[in-house]
Parts: structure tokens; sequence; C-alpha cells
């Protein structure tokens, strides 16, 4: 039997830092890191790339944030068969702090960007490229992209040195149709290209979006532990190391780093499906809003939020 070709990255240190400012114990990274390792999964991102010298409240957020070769060198004296993944952002990176892949740690370096930002984004794929880094752009946002920017952005693609190409769905806003009409269009015009999801569930739809990119041929699948990331969170890893077919995947490690690590966290830190993630999701909006909803005392007042964000004279701070 043909094995599946999937392969999940998870991004439950880099994408739940979102939601307690990378305060991950270094015991914590590691026991994921072996857990993670010993249930196949593929990639881990064990944080971002930025650079402290680019980022304001650098001080206040724990290493996984700024990720430094040395300090990793320590955390994870052993690699196993899980390739590490770093996340940068434009404009956040000081490229003289990356590496050659042959000294670091890093295998796979991402860029994050929006779809105004694809030019900056391959300047930034090239150097990791040239310095021996298996790279991705992740296109953040589709959701709310015109047509002729995606054209654009593909024409730069196609003819660029990455790896894979990410659809990316930040506002957890997409269902199974958008997914297949995207993955449709990003096969068509980048027919050289692997591609790669990542998805919010805002919707309830991170799990079943995700399946059906990998359905459709999508390679990369991102997910997180109890699907810990910003807002309504990410695609649970557990989920698709049970569920997708024809894989080696192991379930009972992962049962275990939920265990020790993820039911105890989920006690102290809030992420996760809720109201005000849904009524950005279905909006099709950042869940900024609904973040600072939940850290209020208003926490639960959903209905009030609603009518302010379909409200057109009221609108919030950004
Ligand atoms: C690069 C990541 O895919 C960005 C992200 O997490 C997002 O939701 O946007």
């Amino acid at each position: 039997m043909k094995l599946n070709q999937s392969k999940i990255v998870d991004c439950t240190i880099r994408d739940g830092g979102l939601v307690n400012n990378w305060n991950f114990s270094i015991e914590f990274v590691q026991k994921l890191y072996a857990g993670l390792n010993a249930a196949g999964v593929d990639y881990m991102e064990i944080g971002y790339k930025n650079s402290p010298k680019l980022l304001k409240g650098a001080e206040s957020a724990g290493p996984w944030r700024f990720l430094d070769d040395d300090f990793l060198r320590k955390v994870i004296p052993e690699k196993g068969h899980t390739k590490l993944s770093a996340l940068v952002d434009i404009g956040r990176v000081d490229a003289n702090d990356i590496l050659p892949r042959s000294e670091s740690m890093i295998d796979l370096i991402r860029v994050a960007c929006y779809i105004k930002e694809v030019d900056k984004g391959l300047q930034l794929v090239q150097l990791f490229h040239d310095l021996g880094y298996e790279t991705t752009i992740n296109i953040m946002a589709l959701s709310n992209v015109m047509e002729h920017e995606l054209l654009e952005a593909f024409e730069m693609i196609k003819d660029s040195v990455v790896d894979v190409v990410y659809i990316v769905d930040s506002y957890g806003s997409l269902d199974y149709k958008d997914m297949e009409h995207l993955i449709n269009k990003f096969k068509k015009h980048l027919p050289n290209k692997r591609l790669g999801v990542h998805t919010h569930n805002n919707m309830q739809l991170a799990f079943s979006n995700t399946l059906v990119a990998a359905a459709n041929g999508v390679e990369l699948l991102d997910a997180s532990v109890y699907g810990m990331g910003r807002a309504a969170g990410n695609c649970p890893t557990e989920l698709l190391v049970t569920h997708l077919k024809n894989t080696n995947y192991e379930l009972r490690p992962v049962l275990q780093v939920l265990e020790e690590l993820l039911v105890p966290l989920r006690e102290k830190e809030e992420w996760g499906y809720n109201i005000p993630y849904m009524i950005t999701g279905t909006l099709d909006e950042h869940p900024r809003s609904a973040m600072a909803l939940r850290a209020s005392e208003n926490k639960d007042k959903v209905v009030d939020f609603y009518d302010k964000l379909t409200t057109p004279e009221v609108s919030f701070e950004k």
C-alpha cells in the first residue's frame, strides 16, 4: 500500500507562544520534542527566529520567540527523526543572525508574509535557501486576498527557489469549498511547488479543512497539540496523528504529552473555540478584537460584541 505523503508540522510552541508569550519551560519543550519524535511527527516548529532588536516588548517573552542556535543545541542535544522549524516575519528578522544550516539545529525556515509582501518574503527565502535550509512561504490572511493580488504573487513564486507554498487561514473563516477552490488555484498556477496548509479553529473547521487539504494533495499539514495556538487555536496534532490513513504515526506518545503538559496548561491559559472567536471567524476578521474581549471583564458579552462588529459607525481600536 502506498504511504500517505502528508507531513505534520507541529506548531505548539510557535503558535501556542502567542497564547502565553512563549513562556514554556525548557523541560516542557524537551518533553514535547521527545513525544512528537516518538509519535513520528515530521517537524516541530520550536519558535520564531526573529531578532529581539527589531521588536518591541522582547524582554518579557520566553526564549522561543527569538531562537538562538547555542541555546537550541543545549535544549535538544540529540535530534531524532523530527526536524526543527522556525518562523520569521518580514521586517523582524536580521539576516546576520542566521547561521548556515550545517551549523544550526534548524532544518526548515518558514517566512510568514501578507500578500503585498510576497516579493520581500521571497528575498528572505532565497537567502535561507542559499544557507542550505528547507524553505516555505506562508501567505497569511488568504481569505481577504483579491484575485489579481494572488495572480501577481503566483508569478513571483513560480520562478523562486521556495520549496513549499502555504495556504494560511489566519482568521479561521474558510470552509471546505473555499479550501478546495484555493488549492485548485494554487495547483494550477504553481504546478512546480509543493503545498502546505495552516488552519485556525474559529468555525470548528480547522481539522476538517486540514483533511480536505490532505485529500487534495497538500503535503505539509500544520497542527498543534490540543490545538494550542492564537485565539481559537489550530488543527489538533492528536487528531491528525490518529486519523490520517496509511501513515506510521503513533497516538500514545501524543496522549502522554497531552496528559502531562497540555491539559494542565489549559487550566491556566485560554485558547480554543469560543463564541467571540467564532464571530470574528464568520465575519472574516482578525481575532484581535475577540482576544481583547476575552481579556476584559465583559468576556462573555457576545451579543454586544457582535453588534459592535456589525455596526459600521462603531469600531474597535486597531
Ligand atoms: C505562518 C503562519 O502560518 C502564520 C499564522 O499562524 C497565521 O495564522 O497567520
